[in-house]
């Protein structure tokens, strides 16, 4: 690294009160990367250095993607401010049409567009699933993806299908704040910086996730830039992991792990695509269970109760009342 010209600055990225170690960077070919992936014994995030995953995808640059990426319609976010909290479109509608009782409203923190990529040049984030709308020439550099290396994993690991892959686009200074997915994900940076924070499972209670009813279902109600200690109490115990990936870079995000993501400030947009995948047939339970396994037990006691109570101001008295004074 030391005679590297180094590519970013750490004045490039937002401060945090958070203690964080780094994750570890393995080439694509050394037996390490394998191990930690590796459900059975650690399923931890890696860095994985070197692959040709997105190789064919070494020239992309705003220009190329503008020139090559048809004038379709994109799926564009935009944001009053540099956060891109997710929420999902399915439990908005359920709101709005009173499934929640009508004391249950939501206001989206950023608008959904469709737009050419030329007008994409405002505080934007451009997540558009690859298919069909690319021209040829992005058809051909998706095809030419190292899939081999991609497939290995999934078999090695025995993943699930393959459900998507997002083209990201990103401003510099925009930030995807922190939540997980129930998906496998590799993570494959293309142009530009990111600096990715993750945490484990077993720091749910940590990071405080939304209900699952609520539109931002899997995002942490934390917000990193103030956190609100006196109601994030033990958010000051997380531990994260962190690093700064950049071209060439496969960051691997295990299933459930939550994962802050930023694009550097000042560093110019940033490309990436990334690969997820479902978690795979549980070939038999085993205990002790994962603590990913218990966040899924508790996802589905939400939903359990979400749709026997019907009012979701009830779930929170019934719990308590269930294990407060019994469960100690
Ligand atoms: O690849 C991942 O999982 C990421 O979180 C990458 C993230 C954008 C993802 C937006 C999003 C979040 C939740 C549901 C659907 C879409 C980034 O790179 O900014
Ligand atoms: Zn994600």
């Amino acid at each position: 690294m030391s005679n590297e010209k180094k590519q970013w600055d750490p004045s490039q990225l937002r401060k945090y009160d958070i203690s964080l170690e780094q994750i570890p960077r393995y080439d694509y070919c050394d037996p390490r990367v394998d191990e930690i992936m590796d459900e059975n014994v650690r399923q931890k995030p890696v860095i994985i250095q070197n692959s040709n995953v997105v190789a064919s995808a070494k020239k992309w640059n705003l220009d190329y993607l503008e020139k090559y990426m048809g004038n379709g319609d994109y799926t564009v976010f935009l944001s009053r401010n540099h956060k891109f909290k997710y929420y999902d479109d399915k439990k908005v509608a359920k709101i709005n049409n009173g499934d929640m009782g009508k004391n249950v409203e939501f206001t989206q923190p950023t608008k959904k567009v469709d737009m050419k990529l030329p007008e994409f040049l405002k505080r934007l984030y451009l997540q558009q699933g690859l298919n069909n709308t690319v021209g040829p020439e992005i058809v051909r550099d998706f095809l030419n993806f190292d899939w081999d290396f991609c497939n290995g994993k999934q078999t090695k690991h025995n993943w699930g299908p393959l459900t998507y892959n997002l083209l990201l686009i990103a401003m510099e200074g925009n930030v995807t704040p922190c939540h997980y997915d129930e998906q496998q994900n590799l993570f494959a940076q293309i142009y530009g910086y990111k600096r990715c924070i993750l945490f484990p499972p077993s720091q749910f209670e940590c990071l405080y996730p939304y209900p699952v009813y609520h539109p931002h279902d899997r995002q942490s109600m934390v917000d990193f830039d103030r956190p609100d200690y006196s109601k994030f109490p033990k958010f000051k115990e997380a531990k994260g992991y962190e690093a700064v990936i950049g071209p060439g870079d496969v960051l691997y995000i295990p299933i459930y792990w939550w994962h802050h993501i930023e694009s550097l400030m000042r560093g110019g947009h940033t490309i990436t695509v990334n690969f997820w995948y479902k978690d795979g047939p549980n070939s038999s339970i085993s205990y002790p269970l994962k603590d990913y396994q218990k966040v899924a037990i508790m996802r589905n006691i939400e939903k359990m109760l979400q749709d026997v109570l019907k009012d979701p101001r009830e779930v929170g008295p019934l719990l308590r009342t269930m294990v407060l004074g019994r469960f100690t």
